[in-house]
């Protein structure tokens, strides 16, 4: 399948490893297909354990002289890869679109987002400042300083091919560290892009690494490496996990961007229309196959009727198919699995009363599909609730107090986005600081900017992605105490 690109070299297949485009060693490959057809996009280099060595060994070298660059000379590096991303952003758009399904206007959006990582921490490469601290003594004196943690390990999801990428390399490189992606094996073209316009703006060889292919023997190395001190995983709880169990074998440093079980509350005093336009973004978006949708809708009694006729009539008029395609509204899922994975969750919710108000079962446009749900009389029991859907279903919840919604709200293991329209500003500070959750949308159902510290507590993960924070992540602080200065 031969992709639209006005870059064709932008469609990389090899594994990069210290500047260079090289296959796996013992030459196999893997397909990546697009889920809205099937079709073979390309056969991508299959690497493992003594590939990821070797990028490892290539980041270390690599780093030595990136971390001694001026801060503004890495950042003026790092301006040149967004102007680069920026202006392919239409090739890198398609090629999203193509491997992992989404429409092409939130392709689009993606690789703006995740440029926009890229934009702010060059410019927040420059102010990773230090402390002078008052000494213990008259002669004595104490600085501050903080410094790359080192060699970095990134593993990423397929649902953001870009922007999770970027919002690991940005802090990285603007520290100081080099890194080693290992992107989802169904999404790898976003990342080798990416890779390919980093090159071009001057990142040195070996500062970004990228390979793809047994995720396993990948990881493993990853994890075990003593050479890598950090490692950044955005994934499934249970595989987050998993690394952060390996990675104490070598007590690397670690971030965890895990998975959500987003509640949004509607209270009756809420604006309904504004409320709808929340949740349908919160809800739909890629599908569903964000780890910050919501995932639980939660309406107070006296506006549960109206709040559910016009989430159907919203959800109705989703336009499914190719996200290639002008006027598709919803694209596929990202494999069949996934497909069966959310039906699984409906049907078993229905079986134990829920309702279907719209969809509810695969669409038949292909394997890949499902249609746009609506489940009504949803309760605390139910699969829908217990579990991270990761697809089109929108599961409605019936609740009476603010005081009995805030418990349903808690009631899960995970922590990360969280959601409410109210108009009562009283309600805004009571219920903002009772969701245990690390991000809160209040009347605001897209919460995600570079500008903000995105991360969540509890299953959900630990550290900031994002933000001044972001930068902590990836630095060490050392003092110095200097005495003998009487
Ligand atoms: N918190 C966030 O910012 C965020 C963002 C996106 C996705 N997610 C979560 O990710 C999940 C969906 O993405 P997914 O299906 O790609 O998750 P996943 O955990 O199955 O895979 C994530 C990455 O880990 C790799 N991986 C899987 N097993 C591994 C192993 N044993 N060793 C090393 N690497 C391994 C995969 O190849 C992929 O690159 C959802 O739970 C979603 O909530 C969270
Ligand atoms: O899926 C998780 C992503 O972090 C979602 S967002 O694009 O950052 O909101």
């Amino acid at each position: 399948m031969s992709l639209p690109l006005s870059d064709p070299q932008l469609l990389k297949t090899q594994a990069f490893i210290n500047g260079e485009w090289v296959d796996a060693d013992d030459g196999a490959t893997f397909p990546v297909r697009n889920p809205a057809n099937g079709e073979v996009i390309a056969e991508v280099a299959k690497t493992g354990t003594a590939e990821t060595a070797r990028a490892i060994a290539a980041a270390d070298a690599a780093m030595q002289d990136w971390k001694r660059l001026p801060a503004k000379a890495r950042a003026n590096i790092m301006r040149k890869w967004f102007d680069l991303m920026m202006a392919h952003q239409e090739d890198l758009a398609i090629i999203m679109t193509a491997e992992q399904g989404k429409v092409l206007a939130e392709s689009r959006g993606e690789v703006a987002y995740g440029a926009a990582f890229v934009e702010w921490f060059g410019e927040e490469a420059k102010r990773i400042d230090g402390d002078v601290i008052p000494g213990p003594g008259p002669d004595k004196r104490i600085v501050c300083i903080k410094q790359p943690v080192g060699v970095v390990a990134a593993i990423t999801p397929w649902n953001f091919p870009n922007a999770m990428i970027a919002r690991k390399a940005a802090p990285a490189l603007a520290a100081g560290c080099s890194i080693v992606i290992k992107p989802a094996t169904e999404t790898p073209l976003s990342a080798f892009a990416m890779a390919e316009l980093a090159h071009r703006a001057g990142v040195p060889a070996g500062v970004i690494n990228v390979l793809a292919g047994s995720s396993s023997q990948i990881g493993a190395e990853m994890t075990s490496n003593p050479i890598v001190r950090k490692l950044t995983f955005t994934g499934s709880t249970p595989v987050g996990k998993q690394l952060e169990a390996e990675c104490a074998g070598t007590m690397k440093k670690t971030s965890m961007e895990l998975g959500g079980n987003a509640p949004f509350i509607v209270f009756d005093d809420a604006d309904l229309d504004a409320a709808i336009q929340g949740a349908m973004i919160s809800k739909y978006r890629n599908s569903g196959q964000t780890c910050v949708c919501s995932n639980r809708l939660f309406v107070q009694d006296a506006v549960y009727d109206a709040f559910v006729e016009k989430l159907v009539k919203a959800t109705a008029e989703f336009n499914v198919g190719d996200g290639m395609q002008e006027g598709i509204t919803i694209g596929p899922l990202v494999n069949a699995q996934a497909v069966n994975d959310v039906h699984q969750l409906v049907e078993a919710s229905v079986a134990a009363g829920a309702k279907v108000a719209l969809g509810g079962a695969p669409h038949d446009l292909g394997e890949c599909f499902y249609q746009p749900t609506v489940l009504t009389e949803v309760t605390s029991e139910m699969a829908v609730f217990r579990n991270e859907i990761f697809g089109p279903v929108a599961p409605v919840v019936r609740f009476k107090t603010e005081e009995e919604v805030i418990a349903m709200a808690n009631d899960t293991e995970f922590g990360l986005a969280s959601y409410f329209y109210t108009r009562d500003i009283g309600r805004v500070w009571r219920v903002a600081e009772a969701l245990e959750y690390g991000i809160v949308g209040i009347n605001e159902g897209i919460i995600s900017n570079e500008m903000a510290p995105f991360g969540g507590i509890k299953e959900s993960g630990s550290g900031r992605e994002g933000s001044k924070y972001g930068i902590d992540d990836y630095v060490e602080i050392k003092y110095m105490l200097m005495g003998g200065l009487a």
